[in-house]
């Protein structure tokens, strides 16, 4: 591929190309949003799945910045074509690979297959023999092949139970516009699928296949992302699908904990915030919720990075750990803070066609997409030819460093 204007095509909340200069800036914004390790001794060793996006981007990067981390990203990305440009994710981890210097490579690959776990635990061993300290699991994934049976499971974002209309966000047109639609239930076997795909069964895969390569370091750390979310989203979220594989991600961490502890070891779920990622804007609804969240809340809503900071911070013990009653690490206390929650449901309930522009930030909203794939990023020359076809960053050595 040659140097071309890339431009953000397409329509809503998806684009075709994404802009390699833009995911590098991305990057280093998140960077210099977090304060950088003490200089001294290696920090502990990761492996964080999901790494190219959202907030497994965000706690690899403020791994990598704040606590020096080392070990292996994961995540599951396009790369370029002749027609296309490669996924923004391609992009941001090229970047996130300058900002590791060689001590934390990445992996592109099906998390869910068999093959991918033993490249990803071949190249553990090789690197990190006395294996990992921490493993974060933060994959948002449409569909998954059980590695069992072979079959594929689709995830479904449905209601359960009965039917469930919504006030939601359309932006299939030139601007965004309120409407209305009716999901209807799932079915039980798309509930099924939707745990199976989003629940804790390839969590807990991973770690038995780290256990069984001898790959858990005393003291080893596991956190799988969730979400709790408001009541104003609750039939489509936490009581719908993939609330259900949200309840089984919870249910796998008490048992992998149980299983861990003996050893010193513990598993946990952490509860983030609302944030604008790739999987989020296909739930319906929550483009509307988040909109008027940061209506309500501004600069005060609290970004991915700044939630991987603290996740990080009590992780490695530099606060305390704050766990809710059954057990989960909360990040999202500035979301479901009971002020917010009121004025976020009384701009809901006075959301209309001609009120929405007022009641919800659908301007910082539509940036925040664009900005998914590297537009709208303050700093870049758009108009300035770039090459789209950039390679993988090789897994270098730690003696190269
Ligand atoms: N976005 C939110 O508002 C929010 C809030 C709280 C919790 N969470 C949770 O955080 C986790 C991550 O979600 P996100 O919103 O950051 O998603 P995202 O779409 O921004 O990122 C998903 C990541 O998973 C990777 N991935 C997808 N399929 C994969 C596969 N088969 N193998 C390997 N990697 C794969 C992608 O490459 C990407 O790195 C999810 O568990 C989600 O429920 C999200």
């Amino acid at each position: 591929m040659t140097e071309r204007i890339i431009a953000p095509r397409g329509r809503g909340f998806l684009l075709f190309d994404s802009h390699p200069g833009g995911c590098a800036r991305i990057v280093q914004d998140m960077r210099d949003q977090v304060a950088p390790a003490a200089a001294g001794g290696a920090g502990p060793t990761a492996l964080i799945i999901g790494s190219s996006a959202g907030y497994g981007l965000a706690a690899t990067v403020a791994g990598l910045r704040g606590h020096g981390i080392q070990g292996v990203g994961l995540c599951f990305e396009r790369p370029p074509t002749e027609r296309r440009t490669a996924t923004a994710g391609w992009y941001r981890t090229i970047a996130t690979a300058e900002l590791a210097a060689g001590g934390f490579s990445f992996v592109n690959g099906d998390a869910f297959t068999e093959d991918t776990k033993q490249q990803v635990l071949d190249l553990l061993s090789e690197r990190f023999p006395g294996g990992v300290d921490y493993l974060i699991y933060s994959v948002a994934a449409p569909r998954r092949t059980d590695p069992v049976s072979g079959e594929t499971h689709q995830s479904a974002l449905k209601p359960v139970g009965e039917g469930y209309g919504t006030k939601t966000l359309d932006f299939s047109g030139d601007v965004p516009a309120l409407k209305d639609i009716w999901i209807d239930p799932a079915t039980d076997a798309e509930q099924a699928d939707t745990i199976k795909v989003m629940g804790g069964e390839d969590w807990a895969l991973w770690v038995a296949a780290l256990a069984g390569r001898r790959l858990l370091r005393p003291g080893f750390t596991t956190v799988a992302l969730s979400y709790l979310g408001s009541h104003l989203t609750s039939r489509i979220y936490r009581q719908g699908t993939i609330g259900a594989a949200k309840a089984h991600l919870e249910d796998t961490a008490l048992k992998l904990n149980g299983e861990l502890q003996p050893a010193g070891g513990r598993a946990l779920t952490s509860v983030n915030g609302a944030a604008v990622t790739q999987a989020s804007t296909a739930i319906p609804g929550i483009a509307l919720y988040t909109s008027l969240l940061r209506g309500v809340l501004g600069e005060a809503m609290r970004s991915p990075v700044e939630q991987s900071v603290d996740l990080w911070d009590q992780l490695t013990g530099a606060q305390d750990l704050r766990l809710d009653e059954e057990g989960r690490l909360r990040l999202d206390e500035w979301e479901l803070n009971a002020s917010v929650q009121e004025q976020v449901t009384e701009r809901w309930r006075r959301a209309t066609p001609d009120s929405i522009g007022e009641l919800a930030d659908i301007g910082w909203f539509s940036g925040e997409v664009r900005r998914l794939y590297g537009f709208d990023v303050a700093g870049v020359d758009y108009t300035a030819p770039c090459e789209p076809d950039l390679p993988w960053p090789p897994a270098r050595s730690r003696r190269e460093k």
